[in-house]
């Protein structure tokens, strides 16, 4: 798999984040993009990442040793049709989209699947567009491949090593399997979190004393609600079967904690909540493939000017080295979370002590 040029078709979150990577990796590498709107493409060329500064038509992409989609999934379904005339034969399809069965379907309906490999890095936030891009996105997450069964395997391995590359871990597997467990792990806690959200707005007085003292764990449960209507209208229509199954599964299973509540027993109740947090703690384990490599920290941050120089300059002063520091907003924290890496785990310890002396809030994954 030549990477020579790279194309990107969606260039926001995740494409951004992609190229990013992908430039830093590859400085010779022409990376080009088009994406809905011109100021996107704009951003990116100003920033360095692509050759181009305006928007491209789809001819543009004929000459690219691999393409990422990286639209909202439907659109990138619809890229496959326009590309199939376009693309030369030993050019391979990429996609990030949160599923993958049906795009699988239409690459298979077109004939596409010696040239094609699914993608879906397992992060991100509900932030969209290129201006929350962040290569640290990459690191440390999980990145399912989902091959075709004619996809060559040599183009598997080299996909494989390029998501390694970036820091992620890959993991292959088939695209009805990719969409249960994400329908579980990622499509569900998204329609609570939309359904929660309108929940509350429904029941709240009018002088939205709800929406005024929402805090902590509205906020937690809620904080996806804020991702893109129009990426997960995408997701929900192409994975609609088994979401609406987990949906009814879990409508029972939520009754049948009602139903713990309406008996009361206290004994019973604590069981189930423990369960629950022992099951919360294990997300947090240390010993994940790959974790034992990356020596991080992450940081509260409130908004005042000047933390971060503050931060680096303890450091410093003690001799810590940083290996890479990046604001990221995903999935475990709330807002402004700091992300540090060390190049030892020796180098880490050290500088949580300094920081805790200093009083920041620490946390360790
Ligand atoms: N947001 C997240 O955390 C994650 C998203 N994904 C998947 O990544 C894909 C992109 O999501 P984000 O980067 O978060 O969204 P985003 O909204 O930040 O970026 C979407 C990009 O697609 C472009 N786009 C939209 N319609 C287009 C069209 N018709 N033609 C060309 N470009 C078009 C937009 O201009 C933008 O550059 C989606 O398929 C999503 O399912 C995968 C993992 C995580
Ligand atoms: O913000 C979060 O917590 C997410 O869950 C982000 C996300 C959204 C869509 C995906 O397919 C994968 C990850």
């Amino acid at each position: 798999m030549k990477l020579d040029k790279i194309g990107f078709i969606g260039l926001g979150l995740i494409g951004g984040s992609i190229a990013m990577k992908l430039k830093e990796l590859h400085p010779n590498a022409q990376i080009i993009a088009t994406a809905h709107s011109q100021s996107t493409i704009e951003t990116a060329h100003k920033m360095g990442i692509i050759e181009n500064d305006s928007l491209l038509s789809i001819d543009r992409f004929a000459s690219c040793d691999l393409i990422f989609l990286c639209a909202p999934v439907e659109k990138n379904i619809e890229y496959l049709t326009k590309l199939k005339p376009v693309i030369q034969p030993d050019c391979i399809i990429t996609d990030v989209g949160s599923t993958k069965a049906t795009i699988h379907e239409k690459v298979n309906e077109l004939g596409l699947n010696r040239q094609f490999i699914g993608g879906h890095p397992m992060t991100g936030s509900e932030k969209t567009g290129i201006a929350y891009a962040n290569p640290l996105f990459l690191e440390n997450a999980y990145y399912i491949i989902t091959p075709t069964e004619q996809t060559a395997p040599v183009h598997v391995q080299q996909y494989v090593e390029m998501v390694r590359s970036f820091g992620s871990i890959p993991l292959v597997l088939d695209s009805q399997k990719h969409d249960r467990a994400t329908a579980a792990i990622s499509h569900l806690p998204h329609m609570i979190a939309f359904s929660l959200a309108n929940f509350v707005e429904s029941i709240d007085d009018d002088d939205e004393i709800m929406r005024t003292i929402a805090a902590g764990s509205f906020r937690d449960m809620t904080r996806v609600a804020a991702s893109s209507p129009a990426m997960w209208e995408s997701i929900a229509s192409t994975n609609r079967s088994q979401i609406i199954r987990l949906m009814d599964e879990y409508i029972a299973f939520f009754n049948d904690l009602k139903e713990k509540m309406v008996h009361y027993d206290a004994k019973e109740i604590t069981d189930y909540f423990e369960n629950a947090k022992n099951y919360r703690d294990s997300l947090n384990l240390p010993g994940k493939p790959g974790k034992s490599m990356v020596h991080e920290i992450f940081l509260d941050l409130n908004d005042e000017a000047g933390k971060i120089a503050n931060i680096a300059t303890i450091l410093a002063y003690h001799q810590v080295n940083i290996k890479n520091i990046g604001i990221i907003h995903n999935r475990e924290f709330e807002e402004g979370v700091l992300r540090i890496e060390f190049y030892e785990e020796q180098a880490k310890e050290r500088a949580i002590l300094l920081l805790k002396g200093h009083n920041f809030v620490i946390h360790v994954r």
